[in-house]
């Protein structure tokens, strides 16, 4: 059955993941809207962002055993006032680097893989708000296919 493989596996697993957001952070301290918030940032997030993604997609739980999960995600965000122009351009060098890096192209999979990026960004948007309240604990996130299965032939 087409869609027995993860998203992850989809993609390339965790070399492909890892490879993207190498690609991804090295537009995002070049960019003038993204740069000045990301200009701080652990040498290692682009790795940690990969181990996050690979789990929301169906990977192995390595986000969560060497970052602490969601509740560590969420933290990073919090307070930190995101808008919506600068969510925007992540989504946009995200899907630059998917590109530049070719991560598969077929529409099944790039529809999931921009649908949890919207998802993901706008919940980012919201959290990193002054006075923003989100759960502190939670799972961390289990993104499929939706609606279209890979197309195999
Ligand atoms: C799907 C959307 C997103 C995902 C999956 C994501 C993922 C993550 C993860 C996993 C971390 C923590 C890394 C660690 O363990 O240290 C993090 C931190 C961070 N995120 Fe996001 N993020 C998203 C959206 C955004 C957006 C839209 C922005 C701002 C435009 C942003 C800004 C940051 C910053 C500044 C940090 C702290 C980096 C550091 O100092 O090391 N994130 N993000």
């Amino acid at each position: 059955m087409a869609d027995e493989y993860t998203l992850y596996e989809w993609a390339g697993g965790a070399g492909a993941l890892e490879k993207l957001c190498e690609a991804f952070y090295q537009h995002v301290l070049a960019d003038d809207v993204l740069a000045p918030m990301f200009a701080g940032m652990n040498p290692g997030h682009p790795r940690y962002v990969a181990l996050w993604l690979g789990e929301v997609f169906g990977g192995p739980a390595a986000y969560s055993a060497e970052r602490g999960g969601y509740p560590h995600m969420l933290r990073m965000h919090l307070g930190r006032g995101i808008t919506e122009p600068q969510r925007r351009r992540w989504v946009n060098l995200m899907q630059d680097a998917a590109d530049e890096v070719g991560l598969p192209g077929d529409p099944e999979f790039r529809a999931a893989f921009v649908g949890y990026l919207e998802w993901g960004t706008r919940l980012a948007v919201q959290n990193s708000q002054p006075g923003a309240d989100p759960p502190r604990e939670a799972s961390v996130p289990k993104w499929g296919w939706g609606v279209a299965p890979p197309y195999l032939g």
